[in-house]
C-alpha cells in the first residue's frame, strides 16, 4: 500500500533511462551560498537529498493516511498522464529515484496521522503544491465535553443511580394538599377582606359572597358570619380568628354525617350498591373497600353492573384478583339488573358475607339510565326486600355545585344512603361536601385519596373541617 502511495506522487515510468546520476552542478539548485549561477537558471529540478530531507521533514509531522483525499499532484508526470511530455525533460527532471523510494518507504513504513488539514505539503516545485479548498478540509470534530464526576473518574466504577423510594405522604398529607388551592384561596380572600378592616356590615358580606364562591352554601355562610358577628361586631378582628371560627361552624356541619360504614351480617350477603356519574370512582373505590372488607376477615363478591363497557369488567376482575373476591361478570351489554339478580344468588350459594355491585356511570339527567339503575334496586328487592342494603354514592371532589343536584337525584332513585368523596388528593374543592351535608345529611363514610388500594379513609369531620380551613395539623 505504501508503495503504492509513493508511486501515485513520484512517477517510476521512466525507471531505467534515469541511470545517469545528474551533475554536481545541477544537484544544486537550492544552491547553498556560492553556488555556481549556472545552477540558479538550471531546470527546477531536485536533488535527491534535498527530496529526502523534504519527504522526511513533512512526514515527520502528521500526514495525511489517505492519498485518496489528497491531491497530490506527482512531481514528474508518467507518459500515460503526459504522452506530449518532452522526453529528455522529463530525464532530467526525474530524481534518482531508487534512493528515495527506499527512504520513502521507510518511512512510510511508520505509522502515520492522518489530518490533511495540518499537513503543508510545499515542495520545492511550485506547480506541485496541493491546491485545498475549503471543502477538501475536514473540519476538526468538536471537542465533546464530558463531565465526570471525580468519584467516578478515581474508581473507575460504574454508578448506579438509584431512585430515592417516594415517601408516601399520610392521607392528611394528600387530603390537605389536595384541598389546598381552595384553602389558600379563602384565606387569601379572607387575608384581603379583614386586612385593617373593622367587623361591620360590608365585611361582613364580603366574608359571606367568599364562603359561597368556595361552594360552602348558603346555609353553612350564614352560620360562620352569624358566628362571627356575634361580640365581635365593630372590632378589629384577625384572619386567624376567621380562620378558627370557620373550621369550627364548619366541623359542626359534618360531625353528623362522619359516621362509619356498618354492615348488617344478618343479611347474607349484604349488598352494597355503587352508583354515581361517570368516572367519579366506583370501580375503584368497589375495590379499595374490598380490600378492606377482606382484610377484616369478611368473604367479598364483587358483581360487574357496568355491562356498557368491557374495560370496566376488566377493571374489576382486577380488584377482585388483588383483593382475593370472586367476580361474577356476563358480556358486555347485558342486562345489569339481571346480572345483579344472579350476582345475589351466586353470593348467596357461595357463603359471602358481602356482596358488592359495580353500575355503569350515568348522567342524573339521563331518564332511562337512571330508570336502569331504579330497576337493579327491584331485582334485589326480590331476593331480599331490604337489599340492597348499603346505597353507596361516588362523588369526585373536583365537581363544584353540580355534585349536589347528582346526589339529589341519585338518592330519589336510586336510594343513595352513604357517599363516599373520591378525588380529595388532586385538586379539590371540598366545600361542596360541606353545603351536601347541610342540605342532605347523609353519612359519608369515607374519602377517597389516591388511587391506590389503601387510599381509602373512613371521613373525619375535624380532618376535613380543618383542611378546607387551611390549618396545619
Ligand atoms: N387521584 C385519585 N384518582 C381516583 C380516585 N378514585 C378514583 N380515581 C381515578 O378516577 C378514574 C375513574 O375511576 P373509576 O373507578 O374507573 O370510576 P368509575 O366511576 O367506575 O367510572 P365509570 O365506570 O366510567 O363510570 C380512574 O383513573 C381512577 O384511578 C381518588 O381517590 N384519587
Amino acid at each position: 500500500m505504501a508503495m503504492g502511495f509513493i508511486k501515485k506522487i513520484f512517477s517510476f515510468g521512466k525507471k531505467e533511462e534515469a541511470s545517469s546520476a545528474p551533475s554536481e552542478e545541477v544537484l544544486s539548485p537550492l544552491a547553498e551560498e556560492g553556488a555556481p549561477v549556472a545552477a540558479e537558471h538550471a531546470p527546477v529540478e531536485p536533488h535527491h537529498e534535498t527530496v529526502l530531507e523534504k519527504i522526511e521533514e513533512l512526514l515527520s509531522q502528521p500526514v495525511i493516511a489517505d492519498p485518496a483525499t489528497i491531491e497530490l499532484k506527482p512531481v514528474y508526470d508518467t507518459p500515460e498522464q503526459d504522452e506530449t511530455a518532452d522526453a529528455e525533460e522529463l530525464q532530467a527532471e526525474e530524481p534518482p529515484h531508487e534512493t528515495v523510494l527506499e527512504k520513502v518507504e521507510e518511512l512510510l513504513s511508520q505509522p502515520v496521522i492522518a489530518d490533511p488539514a495540518t499537513v503543508e505539503l510545499t515542495p520545492d516545485f511550485p506547480e506541485t503544491e496541493p491546491k485545498f479548498t475549503d471543502a477538501d478540509v475536514v473540519p476538526a470534530p468538536k471537542p465533546l465535553k464530558v463531565t465526570v464526576s471525580k468519584a467516578v473518574e478515581a474508581k473507575q466504577e460504574p454508578v448506579v443511580v438509584e431512585a430515592e423510594p417516594e415517601k408516601k405522604q399520610s392521607w392528611f398529607e394528600r387530603l390537605r394538599s389536595g384541598l389546598s388551592r381552595s384553602s389558600q384561596q379563602l384565606g387569601d380572600s379572607i387575608g384581603g377582606i379583614f386586612t385593617k378592616r373593622k367587623l361591620d356590615e360590608d365585611t361582613l358580606q364580603e366574608l359571606e359572597d367568599v364562603l359561597i364562591q368556595a361552594d360552602l352554601g348558603l346555609e353553612t355562610a350564614m352560620r360562620i358570619t352569624d358566628s362571627l358577628s356575634s361580640g365581635r361586631y365593630g372590632k378589629d378582628i384577625s384572619t386567624d380568628e376567621v380562620r378558627s371560627i370557620m373550621r369550627s361552624e364548619i366541623e359542626k356541619v359534618l360531625v353528623p354525617v362522619a359516621k362509619p360504614l356498618e354492615l348488617d351480617l344478618s343479611h347474607k350477603p349484604h349488598v352494597i350498591l355503587v352508583v354515581g356519574v361517570n368516572g367519579t370512582g366506583k370501580t375503584t373505590t368497589i375495590g379499595k373497600l374490598a380490600a378492606k372488607l377482606t382484610a377484616g376477615g369478611l368473604k367479598v363478591m364483587l358483581a360487574a353492573g357496568d355491562t356498557f363497557r368491557a374495560a370496566a369488567i376488566e377493571q374489576l376482575h382486577i380488584w377482585g384478583e388483588r383483593t382475593g373476591s370472586p367476580v361474577v361478570s356476563s358480556k358486555l351489554g347485558a342486562d345489569a339488573a339481571g346480572l345483579a339478580f344472579d350476582a345475589w344468588q351466586q353470593a348467596k350459594d357461595a357463603g359471602s358475607d358481602v356482596l358488592i355491585i359495580d353500575t355503569a356511570g350515568r348522567l342524573q339527567n339521563k331518564a332511562e339510565l337512571m330508570e336502569e339503575l331504579a330497576k337493579i334496586v327491584r331485582v334485589l328487592g326480590k331476593h331480599d326486600p331490604e337489599a340492597p342494603h348499603t346505597v353507596l354514592q361516588t362523588l369526585d371532589a373536583t365537581t363544584g355545585q353540580n355534585a349536589l343536584n347528582q346526589v339529589e337525584i341519585f338518592k330519589n332513585i336510586a336510594g343513595v344512603n352513604g357517599l363516599v368523596m373520591t378525588k380529595l388528593d388532586g385538586s379539590a374543592r371540598g366545600g361542596i361536601l360541606v353545603a351536601i351535608a347541610a342540605k342532605h345529611k347523609l353519612p359519608v363514610y369515607f374519602v377517597g385519596v389516591g388511587e391506590q388500594i389503601d387510599d381509602l379513609e373512613p371521613f373525619t369531620a375535624q380532618d376535613f373541617a380543618g383542611a378546607i380551613a387551611g390549618e396545619a395539623r
